[in-house]
């Protein structure tokens, strides 16, 4: 049996966020195009002799142990199995915090499919999905591991698989945006309809024609330097550029290599921000 696995958790921007109305129960329906990028934390799952969960992330503003989304990935299964089986995790953090990159969900899903296999347990990617929403909106989003369509409030997938490459240049101005103070603080619009989604997209521009996120309308006013990274981007050559998710990080689509690379080097003379250029997975 595998004792130990090593998983790459990407991080996603969100090319689209609708939010279509408020639940009884505070949170939101929602219509989102999710796209996974090459920013990856190290997620290292190992089964060990000794009983219980240990989270090691050593990251400012990271919990390590309970608080961690990823332990509670770990007792969920540990409890599904039944099995008094003791889990160590350590996670290199790439992705930057509370950042609308989805950081955390993603690595609750890689504990999620990692300890699946280790511990053998034969869970479908559905199951481990709905394990997954209790946890986190997110989280079914990196189980399922495709460009999606997501509904509801974000487990609802269904793949979009037109989708071109692009490079993605990611600014994340290190602000503190919290994902529960953004939905409560928006004025939730009445909409004639929803936007059309193509089924496929020619090119980069294409994609560009699609790009909206309803929380810019919360986080922009409290954080006005998002919309200057955004101005900034497109000064620097991206076909367009967008808040993701919850923000405070903004990405900007390119079509070409170079000039990414050359936008990044730009937008890093700002030494405050964390900036990366990445690709579309
Ligand atoms: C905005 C988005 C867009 O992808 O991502 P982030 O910017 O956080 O990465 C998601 O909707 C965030 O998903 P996630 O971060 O997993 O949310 P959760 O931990 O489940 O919820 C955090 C809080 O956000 C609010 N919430 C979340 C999802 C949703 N559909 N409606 C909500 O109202 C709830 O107030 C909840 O208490
Ligand atoms: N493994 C984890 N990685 C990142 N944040 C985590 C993790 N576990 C718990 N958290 C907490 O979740 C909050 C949201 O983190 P994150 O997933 O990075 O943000 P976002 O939802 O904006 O993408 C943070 O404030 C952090 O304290």
């Amino acid at each position: 049996m595998l004792q130990s696995i090593v998983l790459q958790a990407p991080a996603k921007v969100n090319y689209r966020l609708d939010v279509i109305v408020r639940r009884p129960d505070g949170y939101h329906e929602l219509r989102m195009i999710m796209q996974r990028i090459n920013l990856c934390d190290e997620v290292t799952i190992s089964l060990s002799s000794e009983p219980g969960i240990r989270v090691r992330c050593g990251r400012e503003g990271v919990p390590d142990g309970e608080g961690n989304i990823a332990w509670k990935a770990a007792k969920a299964l540990l409890d599904l199995a039944g099995q008094p089986s003791g889990v160590e995790i350590a996670i290199q953090k790439n992705i930057p915090v509370a950042a609308g990159l989805g950081g955390g969900s993603s690595d609750c899903a890689a504990v999620l499919l990692g300890l699946n296999e280790l511990l053998g347990l034969g869970l479908s990617r559905e199951q481990l999905m709905e394990i997954g929403v209790k946890l986190g909106a997110d989280v079914p989003f990196f189980v399922f591991q495709q460009t999606s369509l997501a509904e509801g409030i974000g487990e609802k997938l269904s793949p979009l698989n037109g989708l071109p490459p692009a490079w993605v240049v990611l600014v994340n101005p290190n602000l503190p945006v919290s994902t529960a103070w953004v939905y409560k603080n928006l004025q939730l619009t009445q909409r004639e309809r929803l936007a059309t989604i193509p089924d496929s997209f020619e090119d980069v521009a294409a994609i560009c024609g699609v790009l909206a996120n309803d929380l810019e309308a919360v986080t922009i006013p409290a954080f006005p330097v998002i919309s200057e990274i955004k101005r900034e981007l497109i000064a620097q050559g991206a076909c367009c550029s967008l808040m993701s998710g919850s923000g405070p990080t903004v990405f900007g689509l390119f079509d070409s290599e170079a000039t990414a690379r050359k936008a990044g080097d730009a937008l890093r003379t700002n030494r405050d921000w964390f900036v990366a250029v990445v690709e579309t997975v």
